[in-house]
């Protein structure tokens, strides 16, 4: 066996640890890493019971000397609750390092053992308060640890903690300046900070308080957040929402102290996070007790650690053997693999960016149901008006006048399909790090867009949150600009209890779980089931000017980082929710969802600073569920005003002056005559999405419909002095085609000649697709013609090779 030696300096080596491996005898397994395994020993020499951990060197990305030049760092670490390593020396292709045992193992193997929930507070202040010592000190020396968790914090047999796996498995993976930005990145994703993922500025100490905070949660539930999921999905979660934390609800164990002390060092913006320094003077440490009460309480009873370990490696192995399913098996290896203390993960950043840009959800994933039951619920918020004017049947609205009957369905396929195609698909991801300020910002981009919204400015002192939420979104059919720090409140978006609700819905139980924030009565007021689902809808489904750009749970996610930042403010809910609010809001076409509303042209101007739209889905659902109750004044929404009127088209009538551009003095006004064919003049501005045009086009259409219906109504009830005024005012309209209209009957002439037209261009559209199809086969026909003659060509040649080849043969 050959054996190459890289002594460890330190108090130890004085005692003279051998480094051959002769000298060493191997026991059981008391743990397993990603290329490590961990065995219990005894040094013959010495008689001292170590632990033996044996890295394979073909499975490091890392050369010898960065090996060498690691051990040589560790040599110069001494604290009490680090582990420290005897020696270390090379057996063939591995790297036997020697550590002191300690028979408790890690505070993982002893959750999985006897703790599957967590353990209780005083020992998690306890546990934590050591590691602290241990980081403040890794970081005092300029090191990084990286790879902060339960599995890494081990107890030895008198209830002493000790933070393990410094520089070692750090060093195996790594080959560059741990201050330096990485294409790489090492931790365990589940622990590992946001910064540490994006890859994009590097990272520093204050990625291990971010472990911190998750090891504190893990502590507490027995798990990780995220735990369960392949790392991709970790990396995506942990950068696209909210940080995790202790729920006010759920975790009522656990003291406020406990759960502010996890919030302040989940912050993403590590700028934010308190030293390790600071954390430790936090008042959840004071109730840590010694490490006599860690033996008592925890490690009492516990069967020895080789003993746990193997029953650990037989559940998991029944595990897996149960999981067929591909999917489940990659969960499932994440989560035995986390189970057995697996932490160096290894992977390029870019990799899992191409892979989760793959990541398509099934068509019974909880997402893609999600879409489905959204789709469900626009749907009927699109028929509603149809099916109001259904009860006209037979009138003369009883077929679409407006819009060819053709051409809506797959219009409305298109909407529904660009609505609804995309939050399921992640097209993209970018993680992008700037602020004006120069802080630290996590941000995913995901859609087709390429333009990433820039920060409004005066938002430079905003936090990378903040900033992210004062990105203008496009929510369902509305683009939505958030240029209010009010709109976060509840009020605006719905209460992060509903939020929730939809949430549960699309996340699995353990984000749901670890995501969820405290509940406040308050929010019960928003209990409405239509606002629900205007909020479903909502939180799931962003259209942007440029096309349909989503990701779901982003209004999600800006709730509950809002709700966090306001808990880190000191700010109760209930002041939360008194914050002044501009109400949120939207472009034109949605104007058009209160079915009695009605819309007044305007020119577009839908994105223009102030004069954006500002009807938000709190009123969208108002409208929809009180809009008979409200009389007001018209509201200017983006190109439409829409007024809160109940308008009683059977007896509204359209004031003399209106005209196709403006209508915004529509009013009761039982005498006036119409703007004939306003709805249909409607110039769309070309730059407008598809899916914002189908709502517009569907309610022109039933819009149409409902004016027809009342001029009808209204020329049959008019007296002849009645018709002459009408005619007279209908000759002077400039959008007049008909100069010399004589009865009601021209007035619908009027209209029919439009719906001629359409129709018209309709068939010719559809003549010149017959035609193109004509064309299409056409060609296909002289393909396979020309196919044939090739072969014909190429069978000649053949046989003409062969012929040459006899010939040759026969010559010889
Ligand atoms: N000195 C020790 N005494 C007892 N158990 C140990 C000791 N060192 C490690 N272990 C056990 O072995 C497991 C794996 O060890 P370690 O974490 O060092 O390996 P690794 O390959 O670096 O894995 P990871 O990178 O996941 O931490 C630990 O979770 C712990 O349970």
């Amino acid at each position: 066996m050959m054996e190459r030696s890289s002594q460890q300096g330190g108090g130890e080596t004085r005692k003279g640890f051998p480094l051959v491996a002769s000298d060493y005898k191997l026991f059981e397994e008391i743990g397993q890493g990603a290329s490590a395994i961990v065995y219990r020993g005894l040094c013959v020499p010495l008689n001292e019971v170590v632990a033996v951990k044996t890295l394979n060197l073909e499975k490091c990305n890392s050369n010898l000397d960065d090996i060498r030049r690691e051990a040589m760092t560790m040599s110069l670490i001494s604290h009490a609750n680090v582990v420290k390593a005897h020696c270390s020396f090379v057996v063939d292709q591995n790297l036997w390092v020697v550590m002191p045992y300690l028979a408790g193992g890690s505070c993982l193997h002893i959750m999985k053992a006897a703790f599957p929930d967590g353990f209780d507070e005083p020992v998690i202040a306890t546990v934590l308060k050591e590691t602290l010592k241990a980081i403040e000190y890794l970081h005092r020396q300029g090191h990084i640890h990286r790879d902060v968790k339960a599995g890494n914090i081990l107890i030895d047999g008198n209830g002493a903690v000790k933070l393990g796996d410094f520089g070692v498995s750090a060093c195996m993976f790594d080959t560059g300046d741990r201050q330096r930005s990485r294409n790489t990145f090492v931790g365990t994703p589940c622990w590992m900070a946001p910064e540490v993922m994006e890859q994009l500025h590097g990272y520093d100490f204050k990625a291990d308080i971010w472990s911190f905070g998750i090891t504190a949660l893990e502590l507490a539930h027995g798990h990780a957040p995220f735990s369960k999921f392949p790392p991709m999905k970790v990396l995506l979660m942990t950068m696209q929402n909210a940080p995790p934390g202790l729920d006010y609800d759920r975790d009522k164990r656990f003291s406020k102290s406990f759960k502010e002390m996890i919030a302040m060092c989940l912050v993403k913006d590590p700028a934010k996070r308190p030293t390790a320094e600071k954390l430790s003077r936090h008042s959840f440490f004071k109730q840590a007790r010694s490490a006599d009460y860690i033996a008592r309480h925890v490690l009492e009873g516990l069967p020895p650690l080789g003993e746990r370990v193997k029953n650990l490696k037989i559940k998991d192995a029944k595990l897996l053997a149960q999981k067929e399913m591909p999917y489940m098996e990659q969960e499932e290896r994440s989560q035995s693999e986390y189970k057995r203390g697996v932490s160096s993960w290894n992977f390029n950043v870019e990799d899992l960016k191409m892979q989760a840009a793959m990541i398509q959800d099934d068509d019974n994933s909880p997402t893609a149901r999600k879409a489905k039951e959204v789709e469900e619920v626009l749907k009927q918020v699109e028929e509603g008006p149809k099916s109001a004017s259904r009860g006209t049947e037979g009138s003369a609205s009883s077929s679409p006048k407006f819009l060819p009957k053709a051409a809506e369905p797959s219009l409305s396929r298109e909407s529904s399909s660009e609505r609804f195609q995309v939050p399921v698909t992640i097209h993209s991801i970018t993680a992008e790090t700037a602020n004006d300020a120069g802080e630290r910002v996590t941000r995913i981009r995901s859609g087709p867009s390429s333009n990433p919204v820039q920060p409004k400015s005066g938002n430079s002192s905003k936090s990378g949150t903040e900033y992210w939420r004062k990105e203008p979104t496009h929510i369902g059919r509305f683009d939505v600009f958030e240029d209010d720090p009010g709109l976060g409140s509840p009020k605006a978006h719905g209460s992060p209890r509903e939020h929730r609700k939809s949430e549960d819905k699309m996340q699995p139980r353990q984000e749901k779980e670890e995501g969820e924030h405290r509940k406040d009565d308050e929010r019960e007021r928003y209990d409405d089931g239509s606002r629900d689902f205007i909020r479903r809808i909502s939180s799931f489904s962003h259209v942007s000017d440029r096309g349909v750009q989503s990701y779901r749970g982003r209004e999600e996610v800006r709730d509950r980082d809002r709700e966090r930042d306001h808990r880190h403010s000191g700010r109760t809910s209930e002041e939360y929710s008194r914050t002044p609010q501009r109400e949120r809001s939207f472009n034109g076409p949605f104007a058009s969802v209160g079915d009695r509303s009605v819309m007044d042209h305007r020119p577009a101007n839908g994105h223009q600073g102030g004069s954006r739209s500002t009807l938000g889905t709190k009123d969208i659902t108002e409208e929809k569920t009180k809009v008979s109750s409200q009389k007001g004044p018209v509201l200017h929404k983006g190109r439409f005003s829409v007024t809160s009127d109940d308008v009683d088209l059977k007896s509204v009538s359209i004031h003399k002056s209106a005209s196709v551009g403006d209508l915004s003095s529509v009013r009761r006004h039982p005498q006036a005559p119409p703007a004939p064919g306003s709805l249909l003049t409607h110039n769309f501005n070309l730059t407008t999405p598809i899916a914002a045009l189908v709502p517009q086009l569907q309610h022109i259409y039933h819009c149409g419909q409902k004016q027809q219906e009342a001029l009808t109504h209204l020329l049959n009830s008019l007296s002849p002095s009645d018709t002459t005024s009408f005619h007279s005012f209908h000759s002077n309209s400039r959008y007049s085609r008909n100069s010399s209209l004589g009865s009601s009957g021209d007035f619908l002439t009027d209209v029919s000649d439009r719906e001629r037209d359409l129709l018209h261009q309709v068939s010719e559209l559809q003549a010149r697709v017959t035609t193109l199809m004509d064309e299409l086969q056409n060609a296909k026909l002289k393909s396979v013609g020309l196919e044939r003659q090739l072969n014909a060509i190429y069978n000649r040649e053949e046989e003409e090779r062969i012929r040459m080849e006899v010939v040759a043969k026969e010559e010889r």
